[in-house]
């Protein structure tokens, strides 16, 4: 990635647009108290001229501002810097947008009010919850569900489960305030009611139906936006709003009707589109913008198409979210030019990269030449006896690898599916429906099954090739133990990949994991490697880091 704000300079550019913020919304108060006091007849000449005088000065500020802003966003990277130079809408927004926060009107319920302030400190000390609120609102996380008012039909959707989970109990008070969202929370949290309930919640209120399309979910798979999809419909359904999923390697006819008559939309990038260019998709009235795994949706290789459909929504007063696991440091910057003073919600000290840990994880370094025979054997160890019909996921990392071990997986009687981008979508639907559903019990996999999908019950995630960055490996394993349930993670790891031995070092020392020698033995030091999608980075591995405790509810 070509950005060159570092990252201390970038926190003092949140820092600064904060306070421009605070500033911001104390002049319009002033000018309030100004306004009224034109009753004293006696001052109101005074007052006049005073008001002018301050009008020139907040003008002369808000100029200074502005430049003093597109002086900091000038050091941004060159393809925001190209955008805004085309005037695209995405990069005039940041510097005009203004919002009236809270107009969606969420008022803290009496219950709320009324829990003791140490329950509050309890709640954040042991979930490792961390806020960064610029406008300082402060706003308490739900403890349970009636601490919050939502339309019947969504508390009933969401009573199912015992109480919110601390991602959606930190997250919903300000999503519901109207406030931009950084979420950052282990695999597996409930990230997609997280932003799901707000979405459809705020919509209800807005009396939707007339609007088009006012929410947007864009996620990085066609499976992941389907089984958004799958999670949205339920509330929306009960809310009297319509919901549809689009998607590629289907025929558009039926996406483009269903288009026609939805508010709330959930889209693959390329898919969304292929629609906005021919005119099937109108964007205009979005209000509420979602990046699921927002750090994959910001690398490179999506990032002009995210620029593209984020520059077709609403220039102002639209709401934007960012969702995920893993938040390199590489893409907040770029995350930065999208949002509005963005809330930063973590919960589990996310701002080093760290895996759920109820996950058994278990590194073996081997020689890549028996990484086949060595499969076979962990397929004996996680499918025999009680374990008979244990879910299995198997990561390969290329289409090719994953089809030559299907074969062979196939030759030595195991009945595998499997999911990759050399299949059709019907193949890839049919094969993950049926893991899901437990009709086969061992679906092989490449990245395309690594981020979000929530398959249940998936008991062993074997990676038999390292994907190429550790943030992956933190998504892949991430498809076990979820929603406070356990798992394990085998993880075979050869040679080839030891510049990522570091950080996998980090990962498995900060879930209180063991650590193989042989692993240590390829150096504590990520090695500097230009990655595609994040740039050149490196770390340093702490070994004395000792793991914190964490509560999943
Ligand atoms: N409040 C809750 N309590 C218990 N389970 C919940 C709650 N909310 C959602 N879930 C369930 O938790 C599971 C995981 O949720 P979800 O798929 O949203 O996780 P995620 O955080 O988005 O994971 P990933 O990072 O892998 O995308 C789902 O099966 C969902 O139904």
């Amino acid at each position: 990635m070509s950005s060159t704000l570092s990252e201390e300079e970038s926190v003092k550019h949140i820092g600064r647009m904060s306070k421009d913020h605070a500033a911001e919304r104390k002049r319009k108060h002033d000018d309030v108290d100004l306004a009224e006091s034109t009753a004293v007849k006696k001052d109101k000449k005074e007052k006049k001229s005073k008001k002018e005088k301050k009008d020139k000065k907040d003008k002369k500020e808000k100029k200074d501002k502005k430049d003093k802003k597109s002086k900091d966003k000038s050091k941004v990277d060159d393809a925001v810097a190209s955008a805004k130079t085309k005037s695209e809408p995405l990069s005039t927004e940041s510097a005009t947008k203004e919002k009236s926060h809270g107009s969606t009107g969420y008022t803290e319920s009496e219950k709320l009010s009324k829990v003791p302030q140490s329950q509050i400190d309890q709640f954040f000390q042991d979930n490792e919850v961390s806020v960064e609120d610029p406008a300082k609102l402060n706003l308490r996380p739900l403890l349970s569900f009636d601490q919050i008012s939502l339309s019947s039909e969504i508390q009933e959707e969401i009573s199912k489960f015992p109480k919110p989970t601390p991602i959606q109990a930190v997250s919903w008070p300000y999503l519901l305030s109207g406030k931009d969202v950084v979420g950052v929370a282990e695999t597996g949290s409930g990230k997609t009611f997280a932003f799901g309930v707000p979405a459809i919640h705020n919509l209800k209120t807005a009396d939707a139906k007339s609007q088009g399309v006012q929410v947007l979910v864009i996620s990085p798979t066609r499976e992941l936006a389907s089984q958004i999809y799958d999670n949205l419909i339920l509330l929306t359904k009960k809310a009297g709003v319509n919901c549809c999923c689009v998607y590629g390697g289907v025929p558009k006819d039926e996406q483009r009707s269903q288009l026609k008559k939805s508010q709330v939309v959930v889209a693959t990038p390329g898919r969304l589109l292929d629609l906005i260019e021919e005119g099937s998709a109108r964007l205009s009235n979005v209000k509420y913008l979602v990046l699921d795994e927002a750090d994959r949706m910001l690398e490179k290789g999506f990032e002009e198409d995210i620029k593209r459909i984020i520059g077709s929504t609403k220039a102002t007063g639209r709401q934007t979210l960012m969702f995920t696991a893993t938040w390199p440091k590489e893409v907040r910057e770029l995350a930065n030019t999208f949002m509005d003073s963005p809330v930063k919600i973590s919960i589990g000290n996310r701002d080093e990269l760290s895996a759920n840990k109820r996950i058994t994880q278990i590194v073996e370094v081997i020689d890549p030449f028996k990484k086949d025979r060595k499969l076979l054997e962990l397929l004996k160890k996680y499918q025999s006896g009680a374990r008979k019909n244990d879910k299995v996921l198997i990561f390969a990392l290329y289409k090719k690898e994953a089809a030559r071990v299907e074969r062979n997986l196939k030759y030595n009687g195991y009945n595998v599916a499997a999911i990759h981008g050399d299949l059709s979508q019907q193949q890839r639907t049919q094969a993950l429906n049926e893991f899901k559903s437990g009709e086969s019990n061992m679906l092989l996999a490449t990245d395309v099954a690594a981020r979000g999908l929530d398959i249940p019950n998936v008991k062993t995630v074997i990676n038999l090739t390292f994907p190429l960055t550790v943030e992956d490996y933190v998504h892949r394993i991430g498809r076990t133990g979820r929603a406070g349930l356990t798992g394990t993670a085998h993880t075979l790891f050869t040679e080839q990949e030891k510049h990522l031995a570091g950080a996998l070092v980090n990962v498995l020392n900060g879930a209180n994991q063991p650590v193989p020698e042989e692993l240590k033995k390829f150096g504590t030091h990520t090695k500097k490697k230009e990655h595609s999608a994040y740039g050149a980075f490196y770390k340093d591995v702490d070994t004395t880091k000792k793991p914190k405790k964490i509560t999943f509810d």
